[in-house]
């Protein structure tokens, strides 16, 4: 399947389980792989068939940041049902990063499939 590529969306919002990561910005990175047939935006080099990966990820860094969360399960949640009802992807593969959350780690985070084929 073709798919549309979002790489290291950097979000800055209110992340975290501890009373002291709710008085602070922490970035996450995130990730999607969004399937969607290009060949029609392809074929007519036109974009109102493209699926829009700028107008995505405008959207994904708003409902994020609209208010504190305190899991990145939850961020990768709610990434997935936003892609899959707001711009109509059948399937999606959502990697949340939470970097510098463990000093040992260059990075941690969680990755979901939602949706079929
Ligand atoms: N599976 C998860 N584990 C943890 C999370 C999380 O969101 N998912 N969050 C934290 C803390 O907020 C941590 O990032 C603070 O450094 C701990 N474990």
């Amino acid at each position: 399947m073709d798919k549309v590529l979002i790489r290291e969306l950097k979000v800055e919002t209110v992340i975290g389980i501890y009373e002291w990561e709710k008085q602070i910005h922490q970035n996450l990175l995130i990730d999607l792989d969004m399937d969607f047939d290009i060949r029609e935006a392809a074929s007519s080099d036109d974009y109102q068939f493209a699926l829009c990966y700028e107008t995505v990820s405008n959207r994904l860094i708003e409902l994020i940041t609209e208010k504190p969360i305190d899991l990145i399960e939850t961020v990768a949640e709610r990434v997935a049902q936003c892609v899959m009802e707001e711009f109509g992807v059948r399937r999606v593969k959502v990697k949340v990063m939470k970097p510098g959350a463990v000093p040992a780690a260059k990075a941690v985070g969680v990755e979901i499939v939602r949706g079929h084929d």
